[in-house]
């Protein structure tokens, strides 16, 4: 039996980290012929508590942690978010080069399996040059959706300077969307000259890789994926998703403050799909304005809610947000006495438990791509409200192509270098969205429910996924 060994290489951050260890889970889970090592760099200002991934090795998936003893030219508040994490990633090369070094010598002389490959995620292309030196192919693991791959694709083709059209009208069309896209739902990056030219250098090398396994499912995506696959000029791509955590669990046990016990049983003890879930992901957070908008909205809207409160990290600093040690230092004065009958404020939430709860009946989402997936998956329909990266697209999607979500906000973007004040997103705006959520059209809430459908048939064997990552196996066995 010829067995293949495959280096997984995530990026830092838990919406990319999570759906990476859950791939490499699935793969050992479907065939005993592979195993993987994944090589986990963790930021420089995430140091508290237990990593995700400890606990998680088995037989034949290893975790190395890479970050203690790899020095890092790249400092985190030095420079703006994406280009620090290039160079962050960038400078853990010679490391990722010495523990694969070690490995292929073990594979030589143990008859331990052969390395067949690497699977890095979307911003670990310099690794694909340490893939190079050892002869064996790169393949991408895409944590977001193939439009979004598609849309980057066009754009690196376009012979157009894409950041003149920064505060423009104009639409592109992009073949992996049905409809035509406003430059204005682009991602930020885009339009910062530097940030835009490193991000589409990234993107540019996709392409240099056998395979794109991207986390979506065709019933969801058939247009962006048929799209992808009639363009000979990219790789292969295996649509595998979604690929999610649905045990949970919190990458930081630190951050859970309240124990996920105490908000199940205040779900439990509400009516079905009566509460709304507020939630906005690994980096989601706001300043004072914002909550006080957010604790207004919600208090008059009328609808219960769970709703996850973080503290941004100090102004000036990149950093991962962290509990309240008070809410009442952030909350409007009486708010949590005003709402206690109706509402809870948690920190970390346990997303997927709350998401899968009867009691839910709508998620205000800030539209990470796992977010996305995990909403789907348990059928609750979305109020978008992005914030950054490539999330306006994702709420685009969900809403103008899918039909699936209402709009709180969307076509809106931040300062990318964040030197003008974030845009405020008022009261009467999130609790509109609120209500056209929770009281709204019967369409999108049974369109959920049949996507929803879709994506678990989708994973199940014979179906379309479950057949992809056969023929991703494959290719692997096959080298
Ligand atoms: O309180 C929380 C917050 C988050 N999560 C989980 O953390 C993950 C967050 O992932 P995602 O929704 O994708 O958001 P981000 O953490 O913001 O993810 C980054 O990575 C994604 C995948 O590439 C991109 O789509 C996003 O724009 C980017 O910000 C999900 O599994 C959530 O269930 C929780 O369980 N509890």
């Amino acid at each position: 039996m010829s067995k293949a060994q495959l280096v997984f290489i995530p990026s830092p951050g838990i919406g990319h980290i999570v759906s990476t260890v859950e791939m490499a889970k699935l793969l050992v889970g479907r065939d005993d012929r592979l195993s993987i090592t994944v090589l986990v760099m963790k930021f420089p200002f995430d140091n508290k508590g237990t990593s995700y991934t400890q606990s998680l090795s088995s037989d034949r998936i290893r975790f190395l942690d890479l970050f203690h003893d790899t020095p890092s030219t790249a400092d985190p508040n030095s420079k703006i978010f994406g280009s620090f994490l290039f160079d962050y990633i960038e400078s853990h090369k010679p490391r990722v080069r010495d523990v694969v070094s070690e490995t292929v010598s073990k594979s030589e002389s143990e008859s331990t399996p052969r390395l067949a490959g690497f699977v890095i995620d979307m911003f670990c292309t310099p690794m694909i040059d340490v893939a190079n030196e050892f002869g064996v192919p790169t393949y991408v693991f895409f944590t977001s959706s193939a439009a979004f791959l598609g849309l980057m694709f066009h754009i690196d083709t376009l012979q157009q300077d894409i950041t003149e059209l920064e505060d423009s009208d104009a639409e592109l069309n992009v073949p992996a969307y049905a409809n035509p896209v406003p430059a204005k739902f682009l991602p930020s990056v885009l339009f910062d000259k530097d940030g835009g030219s490193m991000f589409l250098n990234i993107a540019k090398r996709w392409r240099e890789t056998k395979g794109i396994i991207v986390n979506t499912f065709t019933e969801l995506e058939f247009r962006a994926l048929k799209s992808l696959q009639e363009d000979h000029t990219n790789p292969q791509m295996y649509p595998v998703g979604p690929v999610l955590n649905l045990k949970g669990g919190s990458p930081n046990e630190a951050q859970n403050s309240q124990s996920e016990a105490d908000i199940m049983r205040w779900l439990d003890e509400q009516d079905p799909s009566s509460v709304v879930f507020l939630c906005f992901g690994s980096r989601g957070s706001f300043d004072g304005d914002q909550v006080k908008e957010i604790a207004h909205s919600l208090e008059t809207s009328g609808h219960r809610f769970l709703w996850s409160l973080r503290q941004p990290p100090p102004k000036g600093k990149i950093g991962l947000p962290e509990e309240y040690e008070n809410l009442t230092d952030i909350l409007p004065e009486g708010f949590l006495d005003r709402t206690a009958e109706i509402g809870k404020v948690i920190g970390w939430a346990p997303q997927v438990a709350v998401l899968s709860h009867r009691a839910v009946g709508g998620f205000v989402s800030h539209c990470g791509w796992n977010s996305t997936l995990e909403s789907l998956w348990c059928g609750v329909p979305v109020a978008t409200w992005p914030m950054y990266a490539e999330q306006q697209m994702n709420a685009f999607q969900l809403v103008r192509e899918f039909g699936m979500a209402v709009e709180i906000k969307m076509d809106y973007r931040n300062d990318y270098l964040m030197k003008k004040m974030p845009v405020m997103v008022t009261a009467d705006e999130i609790s509109s969205g609120i209500r056209q959520l929770m009281d709204g059209s019967d369409e999108i809430k049974h369109k959920v429910k049949k996507f929803s459908e879709k994506s678990r048939v989708a994973v199940m064997e014979g179906g379309s996924s479950y057949n992809s990552l056969g023929c991703f196996i494959e290719d692997v066995i096959q080298g």
